[in-house]
């Protein structure tokens, strides 16, 4: 094994052999980690800021939001996974790894992201899901704010001992230099193959998911660590309405669905204004994306054991 550097590996390989120049590469690229460690935050950075949802193909796996990025003669499709739970086994935690296993394993490369200098059990659980299985790239996130940079090569050298990582690439997910860097190194691992996407398309999402993916963010963001992870966000009606301008005019109905009325109390904030804030930061940044006027209708609702019961989760969409 290497010693660990920003580039090496296939990168230096593809560079010394590379003939068909012109060859379009396209492949898929999991994002892995445990929570907090910068996952959504790398995803929207890697996919960059513009917006374009072009296709509207219904998805039936939940879990797996694809942002997609052309750059040159490389299409990067990226998998998200939601933050792998470690802290209790429900069927509803159990339903979710599950989904991390089901989309690690058909990728072309998995980028394994942690925080620089910090390596836990739960990243460990993370890291052993996929154990051996497919080139990883280790992305040690959060370099701008680790206090010793000497103490980095050390803890890079350690993390080499723990696993066969394909590459070593310290980042900021917040500095686009770092990100571009990110994607060269990414770049050889793709398979030389023909787009599967149009250029300028972002997603491949439905809108719908989009849409509870959106307000599920806000609700766990302006809810902080409070919120179990068990709570939800249901589209109960997503619809479209001819608007008298030219604009689009989506009408969203959700309902957030918690487990104890004291997560529903939380939820709704002193006199409504929590609910009122996730809805309205929701709608903004639904507005953008899909280049329409929203309105967003949101209710709270208790369903206490719902993680637990088997049957309603597949009412809910999970496997
Ligand atoms: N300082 C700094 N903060 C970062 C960086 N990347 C992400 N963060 C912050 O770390 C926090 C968690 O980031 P997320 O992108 O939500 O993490 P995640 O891994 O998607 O989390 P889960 O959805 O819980 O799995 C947020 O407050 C981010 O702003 C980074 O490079 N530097």
């Amino acid at each position: 094994m290497n010693q660990p550097s920003f580039q090496q590996g296939p990168g230096e390989k593809a560079a010394s052999t590379e003939q068909g120049a012109g060859a379009m590469r396209c492949g898929l690229i999991a994002i892995v980690g445990r929570p907090n460690v910068g996952k959504s935050t790398l995803l929207n950075a890697l996919v960059g800021q513009k917006i374009s949802i072009t296709s509207r193909k219904a998805q039936t796996t939940r879990h797996r939001i694809t942002g997609i990025r052309s750059v040159g003669d490389t299409q990067y499709v990226f998998v998200d996974t939601p933050g792998f739970q470690t802290k209790h086994l429900s069927a509803l935690n159990k339903s979710l790894n599950k989904a991390v296993v089901g989309t690690v394993g058909d990728v072309d490369l998995v980028l394994f992201v942690v925080e620089a200098g910090n390596f836990s059990l739960k990243d460990a659980q993370v890291l052993s899901l996929f154990e051996g299985r497919l080139p990883t790239i280790l992305v040690a996130n959060k370099l701008d704010v680790l206090h010793r940079r000497s103490e980095l090569a050390p803890w890079l050298k350690s993390m080499q001992e723990r696993h066969d990582f394909a590459e070593f690439v310290p980042i900021s997910a917040k500095n686009p230099k770092d990100v571009a860097h990110l994607l060269d190194v990414c770049r050889p691992y793709l398979p030389e193959q023909d787009w599967w996407y149009a250029e300028d398309e972002l997603t491949d999402k439905s809108e719908r998911f989009l849409a509870s993916e959106i307000i599920r963010e806000k609700l766990f963001r302006l809810t902080g660590d409070e919120l179990p992870y068990t709570s939800t966000v249901l589209i109960d009606t997503f619809t479209e309405e001819p608007g008298k301008t030219a604009n689009r005019m989506v009408r969203i109905a959700a309902s957030i669905v918690v487990e104890r009325d004291s997560h529903k109390a939380m939820v709704i904030g002193e006199r409504g204004e929590r609910l009122k804030r996730i809805g309205t930061e929701a709608r903004q940044e639904l507005e953008k994306l899909l280049d329409a006027k929203v309105f967003i209708e949101l209710w709270v609702k208790v369903r206490s054991g719902w993680s637990d019961d088997a049957s309603r989760l597949r009412a809910y969409g999970y496997e």
